[in-house]
């Protein structure tokens, strides 16, 4: 597993109850296996990881056709008379014709991706004749005026890939060329492992769609609006989940467990927001504290800011992860931890991209926490975008960021400082 950076063999926060970011990865890994793989067409399998290697069924070409719209001739009919050479024309081959025979000191019209005639060794292009291009009868004769070279224009059958030979690996993600390739090779059926199917449910009173959006801060309100639920279900969307449900509910535990209920069966992973950390009215801590046997969720606090509180487990045969509730927080966690869970559901490569920058502006130490700085980089110079200190919800900022800034437990950065960082962005890369 990828070290989310620096020195993990020993952790000083131990013995104040937090754990490292690589301690929660192998905790979480610790839980996790792929999805079962599944059979699938292959136009509805884009984004899923093929399972096993694809072998090729109709070879490439799949017959011998003309790469060019022109005639089919034999050559040694053409170099007999000289240029230029006057032909017969004894047959039409548009595409999708069946195999002809070439008639003996004659020559073919054939259209690009029809079959070459048997008996025809060499395609002249419409240009190089006395044929005008494009849509006409079939001429009763064709002068060649430009000597042919052999064999040209003639695309052989099993030139490219022959049947049996593997036209893509397993491990590779199904792209939009992936498919075109799988499916010219006459294969529409693959093993796939799938794309988890994911439930997002922020959670929280405050939430205007969890109080039905009728309240307002017009109104002198305390709402606020849920930008964390389709913040993370888009991130989800973005790195190729199709299948994304988004929610919110009350500071109600029953509520949050009808929920997840309801759609058991139906997604592989919830993602839950909010209360995770020490409110009086958190619903999932309720819920854990519940009594209920189905339930088995765990709540540890990793050393890092933002995204400290964190928890995982499982209601039911459904698995679960808690992100806290902050913005920026969930953001943070969502990027190093559920992304990391979508990729080991779906083997998805999910590696950290990292880049390196000097700092334009100092930020000071912050205990004994590892932070992950929303921050832009540009021209090899990072930037800061919010506050130097807690920043977990000044989402308005995150808009902006293309990298988190890696700043180790106790260190501060000075302006000229060489840092890490992770890419989110591909401006940052
Ligand atoms: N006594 C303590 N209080 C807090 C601690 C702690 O250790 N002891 N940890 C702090 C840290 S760190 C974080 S992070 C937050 C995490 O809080 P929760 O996960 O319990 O989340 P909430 O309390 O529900 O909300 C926190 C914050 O985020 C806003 N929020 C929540 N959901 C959304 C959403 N869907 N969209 C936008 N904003 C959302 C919410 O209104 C709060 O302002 O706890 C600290 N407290
Ligand atoms: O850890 Mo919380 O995520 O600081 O804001």
């Amino acid at each position: 597993m990828m070290a989310l950076m620096g020195n993990e063999a020993h952790n000083p926060r131990a013995d104040q109850g937090l754990i490292t970011p690589d301690e929660y990865l192998r905790i979480l890994d610790a839980q996790l296996a792929p999805l079962p793989t599944e059979r699938r067409r292959v136009a509805q399998s884009q984004g899923c990881v093929l399972a096993a290697d694809v072998h090729v069924l109709t070879p490439t070409p799949a017959f011998t056709n003309s790469a060019m719209d022109g005639f089919a001739c034999r050559l040694a009919d053409i170099e007999k008379q000289g240029i230029p050479a006057t032909m017969p024309v004894s047959a039409d081959v548009p595409a999708g014709n069946p195999l002809v025979v070439l008639a003996p000191r004659t020559v073919a019209r054939i259209m690009t991706g029809a079959p070459v005639p048997d008996g025809a060794d060499t395609i002249v292009p419409v240009e190089d004749t006395n044929v005008p291009a494009g849509p006409r009868e079939l001429p009763s004769e064709v002068r060649i005026e430009k000597a042919p070279k052999p064999g040209a224009h003639i695309r052989r059958a099993g030139e490219i890939m022959g049947a049996g030979e593997v036209v893509a690996e397993k491990g590779q993600v199904l792209t939009p060329f992936t498919i075109g390739g799988i499916l010219s090779a006459g294969v529409s059926e693959v093993d796939v492992v799938p794309l988890p199917r994911v439930l997002v449910i922020s959670t929280g009173a405050e939430l205007l769609s969890a109080s039905g959006g009728s309240a307002s801060l017009d109104d002198g309100g305390t709402f606020i609006n849920d930008s964390n639920g389709p913040m993370i279900a888009a991130l989800l969307r973005q790195w190729g989940c199709t299948d994304v449900h988004n929610t919110s509910v009350n500071d109600d535990p029953e509520a949050l467990a009808e929920v997840i209920s309801d759609h058991a069966g139906l997604v592989d992973l919830v993602v839950t927001t909010g209360g995770v950390s020490a409110g009086a009215f958190d619903p999932l801590k309720m819920l854990a504290d519940s009594g209920r046997d189905d339930v088995d969720l765990h709540f540890l606090k990793v050393a890092q800011q933002p995204g400290k509180p964190q928890g995982y487990g499982t209601i039911g045969d459904g698995r679960i992860m808690m992100l806290p509730g902050n913005p920026v927080s969930a953001f943070v966690s969502a990027w190093l931890y559920v992304r990391h869970v979508f990729g080991r559901l779906s083997t998805h490569p999910t590696r950290l991209a990292y880049v390196t920058g000097r700092m334009s502006a100092s930020l000071g130490p912050f205990g004994g926490k590892r932070r992950f700085v929303p921050a832009v980089l540009r021209d090899g110079e990072f930037s800061l975008l919010g506050a130097d200190r807690g920043f977990s919800h000044a989402a308005s900022t995150l808009h902006r960021a293309n990298v988190l800034l890696i700043v180790e437990p106790d260190t501060a950065a000075t302006e000229g400082d060489e840092m890490r960082a992770i890419a989110i962005d591909r401006s940052a890369v």
